[in-house]
């Protein structure tokens, strides 16, 4: 394991459902992170403190997941040097297209790696590739990773061409 390079912060706890995403992929991936609550609406002290003060905690990226009006990734982004991955959380009220455009949207000179809604197991990858241009030990664990997908998704799709269509079907088990 490294020290602490990765930050994620949400901006409320009912995020964490999702945001817990990121967080298991980076233990898989044995990269060490924090993870903490930030919110640029209702902590905005704390936002400043978090955002102004992560370089030199020596975090690498930060993983910022928000739902709804969902400023605080670009908020974050706009106090620090460090590269920034959007998380925007399904909301129930639109399905999370708020929060999507909220993050994705953000002025030219500010960007935000936006992923998917919801899709808070990418951020973590994607922040794990970031770091591992430092780390050789974590682009070996991102390799693996990798080539585990692969053998997974040539496995079923080797079990389907065995099996027929119908009775792949029959056997297949809802995610
Ligand atoms: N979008 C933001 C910010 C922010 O951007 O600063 N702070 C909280 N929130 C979001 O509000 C939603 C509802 O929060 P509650 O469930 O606490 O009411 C959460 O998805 C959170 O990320």
């Amino acid at each position: 394991m490294t020290d602490i390079v990765v930050g994620i912060v949400m901006g409320s706890d009912s995020d964490l459902p999702v945001m817990q995403g990121a967080a298991t992929v980076l233990e898989t991936l044995q990269v060490n992170f924090e993870l903490t609550i930030v919110s640029a609406h209702r902590t905005p002290k704390r936002l400043f403190d978090y955002a102004q003060t992560a370089e030199a905690r020596g975090l690498s990226v930060i993983i910022a997941g928000a739902g709804g009006a969902a400023h605080l990734p670009g908020m974050v982004a706009s106090l620090t040097c460090l590269p920034v991955i959007g998380v925007p959380i399904k909301t129930s009220t639109l399905n999370g297209q708020d929060s999507l455009l909220s993050i994705v949207q953000m002025p030219a000179g500010v960007p935000v790696a936006t992923v998917a809604i919801n899709n808070a197991q990418n951020a973590g990858i994607l922040a794990a590739q970031i770091v591992a241009i430092k780390f050789p030990a974590i682009r070996a664990q991102i390799c693996r990773y990798k080539s585990e997908l692969e053998q997974m998704v040539l496995a079923k799709a080797e079990k389907l061409e065995q099996l027929g269509y119908s009775q792949y079907l029959a056997d297949y088990q809802l995610p």
